[in-house]
C-alpha cells in the first residue's frame, strides 16, 4: 500500500547540493528526501523530466522507504569513478575523489564538445590508471553510427571496457554493435533502458551486450530486480547524481543482483560538495557499504531549497503521487 500523499508530505524535505564540477549542464543537483518506516528515502528526478517519467521515480522512493526490501547478498559493492566532460588537466583532481576505484567511466559526446578533446580524457584517464585498471565511456546517446563508429576507432588504443548508449535508438545500437563486434568491444543500453516504453526492448532485440540500470528511474529496487531476471544480459547498477540516500538505495539493488560482475555507478557522492549525511556512501578502497543512511538537520537546514523551489517540489510530488494512485 503506498503512502497517503499527506504521510508522504509530513516527513518532506528539499535540498539543493552544489556539485564539485559540473555535470550534465548543472552545477547543483536538487532532491527531496523522505522518512518512511524503513527509513530515508529520495525522490530526485531531473527537473527536466515530465511528469510520467518522474512518477517512477516516486514509485521507487516510496518503496525503499515504506515497501519490502530484498536481504541483500553483499555488504559492499565495487564502484567507479565517474569522470564528466572536464579538460585533460582537472582529470587527475577528479579522479583524486575516488580512492581505490580501479573502473573509471568517462563521459563522451557532450554537446558542443569534440571528440579530440573526449579522446584526450580517455588518454589521460590510462595514464593515470595504468594498464589493469578499466575504462568504459558513456555518450549518453550523442552519437550517430557514424559518430560513434569513427570514435570507438579513435578509443581502440586506450582499450575500453565497454560503450555506453552510443547512440539514442534501440536500432543505432543494434548497428554499432555489428559494426564493432569484431573490435570485441562490447555495447551498454542506459537510456534505452530506463527512458523506453519496455525496458526489456533493447535486450530482446539483441541491441546491447550489458544493461546498465538505475534504481529511481525503474520504479525501484525489486522492479529493477525484474528486469535483471527477465533481461538475461549481465547489469552494472548505476545511479542519477543522487544523494547519499538515493545512492543506499542503488547499493542495495546492487546488493540483491544475483550476478554482479562489472564494478558500479555509485561512486558519485564524491561529486557533491556537500550532501545530507554526516556518513556519507562514498568509495573507500574502491567500494561503498550496502546500508541505509541517517540524514543530519543540521545538513538539511544548510542547504534547504529557496521556499519557490520547495513549493515546485512538493507539487511535483503530489503530482506524481496522483498518477501512481490513478
Ligand atoms: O554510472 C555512473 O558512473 C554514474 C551515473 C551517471 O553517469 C549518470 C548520472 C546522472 C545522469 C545520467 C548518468 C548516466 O549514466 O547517463
Ligand atoms: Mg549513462
Amino acid at each position: 500500500m503506498n503512502p497517503a500523499l499527506h504521510d508522504l508530505l509530513a516527513s518532506a524535505r528539499v535540498v539543493s547540493l552544489p556539485l564539485v564540477t559540473r555535470f550534465r549542464g548543472i552545477d547543483t543537483r536538487e532532491a527531496v528526501l523522505f522518512h518512511g518506516p524503513n527509513g530515508w528515502t529520495e525522490f530526485s528526478p531531473f527537473v527536466e523530466y515530465e511528469d510520467a517519467e518522474s512518477a517512477s521515480w516516486l514509485a521507487a522512493a516510496i518503496d525503499f522507504g515504506w515497501g519490502t526490501t530484498p536481504t541483500p547478498l553483499r555488504d559492499r559493492i565495487h564502484v567507479n569513478a565517474t569522470l564528466p566532460a572536464v579538460g585533460v588537466s582537472e582529470v587527475e583532481a577528479v579522479l583524486a575523489r575516488f580512492p581505490g576505484c580501479r573502473t573509471v567511466k568517462v563521459k563522451v559526446a557532450e554537446v558542443g564538445g569534440l571528440l579530440a578533446d573526449d579522446v584526450a580524457r580517455v588518454a589521460r584517464v590510462r595514464e593515470l590508471l595504468g594498464p589493469d585498471g578499466r575504462i568504459r565511456v558513456d555518450a549518453n546517446g550523442g552519437w550517430n553510427v557514424d559518430e560513434a563508429e569513427t570514435a570507438i576507432h579513435a578509443f581502440a588504443p586506450y582499450d575500453l571496457e565497454y560503450v555506453e548508449q552510443p547512440c539514442a535508438s534501440v536500432e543505432e545500437l543494434a548497428e554499432i554493435r555489428v559494426r564493432v563486434k569484431y573490435m570485441g568491444i562490447p555495447i551498454a543500453a542506459d537510456e534505452s533502458v530506463r527512458k523506453a516504453e519496455d525496458p526489456l526492448l533493447v535486450a530482446r532485440a539483441g541491441a546491447a551486450n550489458i544493461l546498465v540500470l538505475k534504481a529511481q528511474p525503474l520504479g525501484g529496487v525489486a522492479a529493477a530486480l525484474n528486469i535483471v531476471r527477465d533481461a538475461g544480459l549481465p547489469v552494472v547498477i548505476s545511479s542519477a547524481l543522487d544523494t547519499s540516500v538515493g545512492l543506499s538505495m542503488g547499493a542495495f539493488l546492487a546488493a540483491s543482483v544475483p550476478e554482479l560482475d562489472f564494478d558500479c555507478g555509485l561512486g558519485t557522492a564524491a561529486l557533491l560538495a556537500a550532501d545530507v549525511t554526516d556518513a556519507p556512501l562514498v568509495a573507500v578502497d574502491g567500494q561503498i557499504e550496502v546500508r541505509r543512511v541517517d540524514v543530519s538537520d543540521e545538513l538539511l537546514d544548510r542547504h534547504a531549497a529557496s521556499a519557490e523551489r520547495t513549493a515546485w517540489w512538493l507539487a511535483r510530488v503530489e503530482r506524481c503521487h496522483a498518477l501512481l494512485a490513478g
